[in-house]
């Protein structure tokens, strides 16, 4: 009798927390470019930040996600390897922490990193990494086959909020050939291709994330994820910043550096776009 009635209250508690996660979705507030770029500027300048403090944080965050959404034991090839895909920006050097942070979890993190800015921060990155052997390939196996079977999943950390345009440079290949694996993606901060406001674009190769790992704030485009888990990281925003751009966020739970956010199902007018999306 007791018992049962204490699974009643425990049922009725979850849902009314999930209510009001739900509630809570329709009032958050997505970040436009601008408004992103706005917030890390103010991080930096305002708030006497360093690019270091927040990307450990952000990166550390990413981490955490990927360990809650692939639990080691559920991954069946190399005893966790997982594909760590870097851009030139600070999405990139998110993924090198990420990376970092992932082998000190047990995984086996490989990274990918084509083209490396000259700076002593990602340099710096870099050699974390190789003193933590992680490997580093120098080029993609031409068949995505042997990516897909060599690795669980890709950690897309090519492009962040500051993607615009044409993808150039080496990049729809690198993108094409990685889509073609199959492997499941977690993209940090933004889906890699994917415009930063209003999401997948028909005609670039774009990522299909499983799991989204928005920093700071969800940007526009989350709206448009469909994937199985969204998670906000990057738990560094004080107070007067946050209501300075009326952020809206979930709480995180207790010391927690991710909170999940729930994924709202698909409208049939996304699907349409689904269906066409540049996935191959
Ligand atoms: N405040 C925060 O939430 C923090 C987030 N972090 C992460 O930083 C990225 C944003 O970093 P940023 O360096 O501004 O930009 P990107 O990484 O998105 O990429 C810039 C990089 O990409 C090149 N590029 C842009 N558009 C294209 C294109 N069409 N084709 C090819 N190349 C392109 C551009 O030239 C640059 O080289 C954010 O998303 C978070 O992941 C910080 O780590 C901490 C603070
Ligand atoms: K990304």
């Amino acid at each position: 009798m007791i018992l049962k009635r204490l699974i009643r209250n425990w049922q009725t508690r979850k849902f009314h927390l999930s209510l009001n996660m739900a509630g809570l979705q329709n009032k958050m507030k997505f970040l436009n470019q601008e408004e992103a770029q706005q917030i890390d500027e103010d991080l930096f300048n305002e708030f006497a930040f360093s690019v270091d403090q927040l990307m450990e944080l952000a990166g550390l965050s990413c981490a955490h996600a990927v360990v809650r959404a692939f639990p080691k034991e559920s991954l069946t090839r190399e005893k966790g390897a997982i594909l760590i895909a870097c851009g030139p920006g600070n999405n990139g050097g998110d993924g090198l922490v990420c990376a970092r942070h992932l082998k000190l979890f047990g995984y086996k993190p490989t990274i990918y990193y084509p083209k490396r800015p000259k700076k002593t921060l990602f340099e710096n990155l870099v050699t974390q990494c190789e003193k933590m052997d992680i490997p580093f390939l120098s080029y993609l196996p031409s068949d995505p086959q042997l990516i897909h079977d060599s690795y669980n999943l890709i950690v897309d950390a090519i492009f962040g909020f500051s993607f615009k345009g044409e993808m150039r440079g080496d990049f729809p290949d690198i993108m094409k050939k990685l889509i073609t694996s199959k492997l499941p993606v977690a993209s940090i901060d933004i889906p890699s291709g994917w415009d930063v406001e209003t999401g997948p674009v028909e005609e670039r190769p774009s990522f299909k994330s499983e799991v989204l790992i928005s920093l700071t704030a969800p940007k526009l485009c989350a709206k448009k994820f469909y994937g199985r888990q969204h998670f906000l990281g990057g738990r560094f925003i004080p107070p007067d910043l946050a209501k300075k751009y009326e952020l809206v966020l979930p709480p995180f739970p207790g010391c927690e550096c991710i909170v999940e956010i729930p994924v709202e199902k698909m409208s049939p007018e996304d699907e349409g776009v689904e269906s066409k999306s540049t996935r191959e």
